[in-house]
């Protein structure tokens, strides 16, 4: 199984946790030898479980290549330490801040020609090894960020990494990968978490009017904050820069409805103030239809199909059974479940033109579906 990828083992993962552990499940499930370590003993054993692969002995043979998984404020250190432990190792890290990782080792006097960092754009809420996933790179962007001085055998190595988890390798600086994760992951967690937070106080009757909007805005706020502190602060200065512009963006939309609420009737309401709420709306228009799909191609417009399912086991596969039956492609699901009801709905995404097909279908085999 081996021979289908061009990293070659031992690779030594350090830190086992999500990013860690996935990394060695992907490489082993694909035949590649992994050597984990981690200081902590627990999680180091959970990926062992997983299959993420074995832990390090004193006679292994040395490693081709170490993947520093560790969060981002210890990643320098670690990388320092095994470039000196490794001398034969490239070593690539996969913290979500560059900058900082690559600035220390800099100051340190590491060898740089043997380190290329690196950024899979991959990721969950959940941490730990227990949720590791053996695809979570498939498809996704591998940011690779050479040290300046890396050789170009090094990049290579790193690049075939990404390659062979499934990942889409991108070259790019620490300057501009900062940059960009500042505006497409870093300030989104941010914002997801005070929109998550205002919900505190939120009485019950209020959160059970939640839909999927609220789920679909709020998702990343379950994020690990030891982690999140972490990384904001490996990339402070950027993310102050988008916040800064969001804080500019968010005044004017109050000072609109400050001047819309002032008014008594809508005759009343300040020239230009309902134009600068529709504004904002319509600018995120502009933006959200910018962010490519899934994959990474073009974002696809699906028609969606929604269907009430009985909140009772096996309904759920009964229903996409008779998708597959409707011969009908199903292109994403969402789920949601109506509070204190028993029922839910299922969004389901199909290209466009096959819509009216399936809802026949659909009704035909006795499924209730929502206009
Ligand atoms: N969680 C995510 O969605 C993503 C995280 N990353 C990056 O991956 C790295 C790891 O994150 P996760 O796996 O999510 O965190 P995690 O909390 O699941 O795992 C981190 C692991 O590092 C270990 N560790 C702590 N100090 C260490 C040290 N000094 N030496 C070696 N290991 C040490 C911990 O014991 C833990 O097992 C971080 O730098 C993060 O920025 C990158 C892409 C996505
Ligand atoms: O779940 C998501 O949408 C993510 O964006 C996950 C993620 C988290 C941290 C990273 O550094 C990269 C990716």
């Amino acid at each position: 199984m081996s021979s289908a990828v061009a990293t070659r083992g031992p690779v030594r993962v350090v830190g086992t946790g999500l990013l860690g552990a996935s990394v060695g499940l992907g490489l082993a499930t694909r035949g590649v030898d992994v050597v984990l370590h981690d200081p902590s003993r627990t999680a180091l054993a959970l990926a062992r479980d997983v299959g993420a692969g074995r832990p390090a002995h004193p006679d292994d043979d040395p490693p081709t290549l170490v993947v520093v998984a560790a969060p981002p404020d210890v990643t320098a250190q670690v990388v320092r330490d095994e470039l000196a432990a490794h001398p034969g190792a490239v070593v690539t890290d996969v913290a979500s801040v560059k900058g900082v990782v690559l600035d220390e080792l800099r100051a340190w006097g590491a060898d740089l020609t043997r380190f290329v960092g690196s950024h899979p754009m991959a990721g969950r809420e959940r941490s730990g090894p227990s949720a590791a996933v053996p695809d979570l790179f498939v498809g996704r962007p591998w940011v690779v960020v050479g040290s300046g001085e890396s050789t170009p055998e090094a990049v290579l190595a790193v690049r075939a990494l990404a390659v062979d988890l499934g990942a889409v390798p991108v070259t790019m600086d620490a300057v501009s990968h900062d940059a960009a994760v500042a505006v497409v992951s870093h300030v989104p967690q941010v914002a997801a978490s005070l929109v998550a937070a205002r919900l505190r106080t939120t009485p019950p009757e209020a959160l059970g009017l939640a839909g999927q909007g609220l789920r679909d805005v709020t998702r990343l706020a379950a994020s690990d904050p030891a982690l999140w502190t972490s990384i904001l602060a490996g990339n402070a200065g950027a993310v102050r820069d988008v916040l800064r512009a969001l804080r500019g963006d968010l005044d004017t939309v109050i000072d609109a409805l400050d001047q819309i609420d002032a008014a008594v009737t809508w005759d009343d309401i300040e020239l230009g103030a309902l134009a600068t709420v529709a504004q904002v709306i319509a600018d995120g228009n502009t933006g959200v239809a910018r962010v490519p799909g899934k994959h990474g191609g073009a974002q696809r417009t699906y028609e969606v199909v929604t269907v009430l399912v009985p909140d009772s086991p096996g309904e759920l596969a009964r229903l996409l059974t008779d998708v597959g039956h409707a011969g009908v492609n199903l292109e994403d699901l969402q789920l949601e479940h109506s509070a204190g009801r028993p029922v839910g709905m299922a969004a389901i995404s199909v290209l466009p033109g096959r819509s009216e097909h399936l809802e026949a279908e659909l009704t035909a085999r006795g499924w209730r579906l929502v206009s």
